[in-house]
């Protein structure tokens, strides 16, 4: 069919030209003079509008004729203008797009009345028109079967989904004239409603880009593909497209292209479906025939070839899928009802966490995880990790956390965080194996109780006398006389005292201070019954005396005073009386409660009073109470590692009695109590309540205040010490942690402050541990500099110790120890820098250094040489040159520089830019020798000026 001009479709229908562009206007049909051609479906859209050659036009567009075998006829045609092509179908397709629903019902009807489908979907019959305006490409063969498909668009078609790939705007976009090829399923949409994938919401699909004409597109492809398509029923012999089926961007509607080995009747490999959509931006480009018979997947024949050349991948159209990347099949459920859960509730950073209702109670253990926190809300820790990142916190899955940033994120998601605290953590574990320390004291009833010796501790202010004191109980031990005194310091000891005729014992604590004590019981050790407030006569109540008292008080223990250095010339016993009255504890002489014993500790006065004022109190106001007859449980007070005896600790028995032979497990140590011995270093085989003895046997050292128990076997002994130190290790990091936020971080940065020397700090015994802590702590290292000992503690440097300082990049200091087993290969790797010493000085020594290694260098200027400016070029490339002469040192190209006139400064802050001899680059010109030199923007030298380059120089500490 030839093409028709308008001029002679104008005579044809009885209309002026004029008259008939303004129509072809109307329907965005462009043409530029009468003598232009029209496409055959624009030619009948004419014809239908002006049916009776009615000049007005007025003629329902409802009825158009059917798009059959146009575009094969048009096959062969010549390109048209993309003028012509490609407005045309955008306002055909509009009231498709805008109406999709409307055009479903048509749908299923289709497939009844193939031969005249245009009638029954009349919005669909708009677009053929455009469709075959796209003119094949040249070259091409058309698809014979193009045609006849019922117009409707597919339920499927997203008109919102960006990938349907229209064509951008400017109507050039080859991928976009694509995608109505691509869009029909020739499979069959599904009838009954769009597809469920297809969400315009979902962040997968988008929305269209503003300037893109895929709104506008989105019905032309509905359209045309309607044409060409089935909608409501599958594809006669026609197998689904894989997208592999759908046309590619690139090779889709290249003129010249040809149909694919299988395609059958796959033309121009797949067609210009801009074409098909009425957009083809390039004229001749789009395969005619497959636009023709609305879009790409017209073109195919009924057999349903795989399209040649579309390859996977491209575009794909319709489907509502974003273009560009493959996707291999359609949506999974799982993926689809991902994407429906998605919008309903995104959590912060947009991921799906379960949601608590704000009470939801979760418990946690001390320096649990994310990944423990997801186990216990069944979420994914990733998602976790996301929101917590967008409160702003940064944190792995597996890193523990602390109670606050569990707080914040569980207070985000909809749950409260209860953490369970160490003591409830180690019951629960304790639970686990059948022992429940509680339950057992409960049950305990009188007839199993049996008295038991007050444990006490001597507290007081700095010489005060708190060690002479201690001397001197031990001293007045009448037993010890017989034993010939006591000989080992184990950490405590036991002394008997005469008490109104009976012969009494009374456990030391053999630590004096409030800090021991009260370390004890920030590891829930409440040890002590009484403490004995050691205040110097001669001197008076000091701070540490207060806080001494404080703490006791503070711990409910009753105090019993000791006002020492009576025999001092200055003492002042009634003035401490006194003074204490102040801090509730009144003199028993002055109406109080609490026993004021006056001695001297060292003329050995009033120690025996002392003691019975110890029992008296004891006698008072506690229940010192305690079964003998069960497994043993108590503290461990002090522990070492002895060369040749392995794990030494002294453990304090509370309750129960311990036997050589006993399973035990003492905080994370375990083992069997190989032999046990007392103050007097005799061997006991078995130590009862308030006991203390030195036990051998464990296979670690525990530190001072663990609680130990007595477990069936030595096998659950090892199970709960794994199971403490698994709870202590991921307590630790916890804490770790918590020590710097973000915030702190970077102010900290901010301000200089954040070298600090982290030191992990191992020894044989806790003493030697203890001494080189206080003495690295002393070290004056000046401001800005902060030295930090993140772990101490007893024993070979353990893997733990390696972890610890890899993550926060610490220096171990092992004093008298080694590296366990396995330990060192695992420092090697990564990277810890651990130094071993014996003699303590040598290691404050290095700290000193490294610290102030660490301190920021300081910077002095260098003068490096200096030049005078002789003459001064211009250069459009460089600036102004000051062609100098140097005076003196050397000028090298990009050091400091300042300009001086006149001795004053006129240039600072400079940089010798480029530096030149002659014509040649150089990167140092010496004194005596003439040189360009430039300093960058700064243009304002002059003749006789004197440029002035130097360096900033590291200035050595002292
Ligand atoms: N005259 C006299 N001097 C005493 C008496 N008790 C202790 N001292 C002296 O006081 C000084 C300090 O005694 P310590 O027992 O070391 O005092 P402390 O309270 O243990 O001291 P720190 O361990 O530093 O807290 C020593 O020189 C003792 O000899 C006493 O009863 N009379």
């Amino acid at each position: 069919m030839a093409k028709v001009r308008v001029y002679e479709l104008a005579k044809e229908l009885g209309v002026e030209s004029k008259t008939l562009m303004g129509k072809l206007g109307e329907i965005g049909e462009f043409v530029r003079s009468p003598s232009s051609t029209i496409e055959p479906p624009i030619v009948r859209k004419l014809r239908d509008l002006y049916p009776a050659g009615a000049p007005d036009g007025a003629a329902a567009p409802a009825a158009p004729k059917p798009a059959a075998k146009a575009p094969v006829e048009k096959a062969a045609a010549a390109p048209q203008a993309p003028a012509a092509t490609a407005p045309a179908s955008a306002p055909a397709s509009v009231p498709a797009a805008s109406t999709p629903a409307p055009a479903r019902p048509a749908a299923p009807a289709a497939p009844a009345a193939p031969a005249a489908p245009a009638q029954q979907a009349p919005a669909a019959s708009a677009a053929p028109a455009p469709t075959q305006a796209a003119a094949p490409a040249p070259g091409t063969r058309p698809a014979p079967a193009t045609q006849g498909r019922p117009g409707a668009p597919r339920p499927g078609n997203n008109p919102f989904a960006p990938s349907q790939g229209m064509p951008r705007s400017g109507g050039s976009d080859r991928g976009g004239s694509a995608a109505p090829a691509a869009g029909p399923r020739p499979g069959g949409p599904r009838p009954g409603g769009p597809r469920p994938g297809n969400n315009p919401f979902a962040p997968s699909q988008g929305m269209p880009r503003p300037g893109d004409r895929r709104s506008d597109a989105a019905p032309a492809a509905g359209a045309p593909t309607g044409a060409g398509d089935r909608p409501g029923g599958p594809r006669p012999g026609g197998p689904r497209p894989s997208p592999g089926m759908m046309p590619q961007r690139s090779t889709v509607g290249r003129p010249g292209d040809r149909p694919g080995p299988g395609g059958g009747g796959r033309p121009g490999g797949g067609g210009r479906p801009g074409g098909g959509g009425g957009f083809a931006g390039r004229p001749g480009g789009g395969g005619g025939p497959a636009g023709g018979g609305g879009g790409g997947f017209a073109g195919r024949p009924g057999g349903g070839g795989r399209p040649g050349g579309a390859g996977r991948g491209s575009t794909q159209g319709a489907f509502g899928r974003a273009g560009g990347r493959p996707v291999r099949g359609r949506k999974s459920k799982r993926a689809k009802r991902q994407e429906f859960e998605q919008m309903q509730a995104p959590s912060l950073g947009g991921v799906q966490v379960p949601r608590g209702n704000g009470s939801t109670v979760v418990r946690l253990r001390h320096g649990s995880s994310l990944n423990d926190f997801a186990d216990k809300i069944d979420a994914n820790p990733a998602s976790l990790v996301t929101v917590l990142f967008h409160l702003g916190e940064m944190a792995t899955a597996t890193q523990s956390l602390d109670e606050d940033t569990f707080g914040t994120l569980a207070a985000e998601l909809g749950y409260v965080i209860e953490m369970v605290s160490a003591e409830e953590e180690d019951r629960e574990l304790l639970g686990a194996f059948d022992i429940d320390l509680d339950a057992e004291l409960a049950d305990e009833d009188d007839s199993q109780l049996q008295a038991r010796p007050p444990v006490v501790t001597v507290m007081g202010h700095v010489d005060h006398g708190k060690t002479k004191l201690l001397d001197a109980i031990r001293r007045t031990d009448v037993v010890a006389g017989e034993a010939g005194g006591i000989t080992q310091h184990i950490g405590a000891y036991q002394v008997r005292a005469e008490h109104e005729g009976n012969e009494r014992a009374i456990t030391f604590i053999d630590t004096p201070g409030h800090e021991a004590f009260t370390a004890m019981r920030a590891r829930g050790a409440q040890v002590t019954d009484i403490a004995i407030l050691v205040v110097a006569a001669d001197d008076g109540v000091m701070p540490q005396t207060i806080e001494a008292l404080n703490h006791a008080q503070a711990a409910n223990v009753p105090i019993v005073v000791a006002v020492n250095k009576v025999d001092k010339e200055a003492a002042n016993p009634a003035k401490i009386r006194q003074q204490l009255t102040e801090y509730n504890l009144v003199a028993e002489e002055y109406g109080g409660e609490t026993m004021f014993v006056d001695v001297s500790a060292k003329q050995n006065l009033g120690i025996d009073e002392l003691l019975e004022a110890v029992l008296l109190t004891a006698d008072a106001s506690l229940d010192l109470r305690a079964n003998p007859d069960k497994d043993a449980r108590g503290v461990a007070i002090e522990a070492n590692l002895d060369k040749g005896r392995g794990a030494v600790a002294t453990v304090l028995v509370q309750s129960g009695t311990l036997r050589v032979g006993d399973a035990i497990v003492a905080g994370t140590a375990h083992g069997r109590v190989r032999a046990m011995f007392d103050e007097h270093g005799a061997n006991v085989s078995e130590a009862g309540p308030a006991r203390p003895v030195m036990v051998l046997g464990l296979a670690s050292v525990p530190s001072a205040g663990d609680t130990f128990l007595v477990a069936s076997d030595e096998r659950t002994a090892r199970q709960i010490g794994e199971k403490r130190e698994a709870a202590e290790r991921a307590a630790l990091l916890a804490k770790r942690r918590k020590r710097i936020s973000l915030e702190d971080f970077t102010q900290a940065l901010q301000l200089g402050k954040v070298e600090t020397l982290n030191l992990v700090l191992k020894g044989d015994v806790s003493g030697a541990v203890e001494a080189l802590e206080d003495a690295l702590l002393k070290i004056d290292v000046g401001e800005g500099v902060d030295l930090r000992v993140i772990h101490r503690g007893v024993g070979a440097i353990t893997q733990n110790d390696v972890n610890l300082a890899t993550v926060d990049n610490a220096i171990i200091i092992g004093f008298n120890v080694k590296y366990a087993e396995r330990v060192e290969d695992l420092a090697e790797r990564e990277g810890v820098d651990v130094r071993f010493y014996s003699v303590i000085y040598q290691a404050i020594d290095d700290v000193e250094a490294a610290l102030t290694g660490m301190l920021k260098p300081e910077y002095e200027e260098a003068q490096l040489g200096t030049a005078e400016v002789r003459e001064v070029f211009r250069s459009s490339k460089f600036g102004n040159i000051a062609g100098s002469l140097v005076r003196s040192g050397t000028i090298v190209r990009n050091s400091k520089a300042r300009v001086l006139r006149g001795g004053a400064v006129v240039g600072d802050n400079l940089t010798v830019e480029s530096l030149k001899r002659f014509k040649d680059d150089a990167t140092e010109v010496r004194e005596g020798y003439e040189c360009g030199i430039g300093l960058g923007s700064f243009n304002d030298v002059q003749t006789g000026d004197v440029i002035e380059t130097f360096e900033m120089r590291e200035k050595p500490r002292k």
